[in-house]
């Protein structure tokens, strides 16, 4: 069974939205427990995961600067609220006897230990699921960005972006209802037609490291271990 799995070792970024479930805002703990299992079922196919994990269901740095504020100041407010969540999955993981670790791109060594790239290999080797938090470390970046940057320093095989849709269509499908869908793309594709799944720094960036993405919705349970299996329902992108 497991010579069948198509990725030995992959990243996984969460949306930080798709965490507030029907709420609106925060953290709904089911839809956590829910992610977390789903992470546990692929875990338990021989798949090395690691995790970067958004914080759009807390805060967004653009929302400051929309408002007349520092938009510094507001990145620096997202990437919090990234290892507020970051600390939910690590919960909902230990509950399910995952072992699971913390590691963030912003010092808070009384909460979790600081990222680098020796400790996160070092847990992965360990067998932990290592979550990223903190995104880069760097205002103006995103955690998709976060996620392809730490997808080429685990050495992943592909970066999954599990969000609220269930792959890349010609336009936003919540705008477009008739927008089409497709199975494959290539990186340049995606940047060329500037198609807004996950921002350009992060779809060029893989792109340089040669990791396909594999765009898929989190909210379809047991997705993230069928695609793994090779089957279920995602978009790929790859050269
Ligand atoms: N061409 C497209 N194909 C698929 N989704 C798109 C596209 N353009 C925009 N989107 C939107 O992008 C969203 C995912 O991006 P983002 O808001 O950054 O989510 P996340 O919180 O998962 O990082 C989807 O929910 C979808 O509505
Ligand atoms: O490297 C990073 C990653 C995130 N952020 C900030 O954290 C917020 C939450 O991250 P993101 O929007 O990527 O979360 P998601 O869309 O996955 O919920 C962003 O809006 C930014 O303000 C940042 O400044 N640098």
């Amino acid at each position: 069974m497991t010579s069948e799995i198509r990725y030995r070792r992959v990243l996984l970024k969460v949306s930080g939205e798709a965490l507030m479930g029907e709420q609106g805002f925060g953290i709904d703990v089911a839809v956590v427990d829910r992610i977390a299992s789903d992470i546990a079922e692929a875990r338990a196919l021989g798949v090395d995961i690691s995790v970067v994990i958004g914080g759009g269901n807390i805060f967004r740095g653009v929302a400051v600067a929309s408002k007349g504020g520092d938009r510094v100041t507001g990145d620096h407010m997202g990437m919090l609220g990234t290892v507020i969540n970051a600390l939910a999955l690590r919960t909902s993981l230990t509950k399910m006897g995952v072992d699971a670790i913390v590691l963030s791109a912003i010092a808070m060594p009384e909460i979790c230990e600081n990222f680098t790239q020796r400790a996160a290999l070092a847990h992965q080797a360990a067998g932990r699921v290592v979550i990223f938090a903190g995104g880069t470390g760097n205002p103006f970046f995103t955690t998709d960005s976060a996620g392809a940057l730490r997808a080429a320093e685990m050495g992943a095989a592909a970066l999954f972006k599990g969000t609220q849709v269930d792959g890349i269509y010609s336009a936003d499908p919540k705008k477009v209802p008739d927008a089409e869908r497709y199975e494959h793309l290539t990186h340049s594709q995606v940047i060329d037609r500037g198609l807004q799944v996950m921002d350009i720094a992060a779809v060029a960036l893989t792109r340089e490291n040669h990791i396909p993405i594999v765009v898929f919705s989190i909210h379809e349970k047991g997705e993230f271990a069928r695609i793994l299996a090779g089957t279920g329902r995602a978009t790929t992108v790859s050269d």
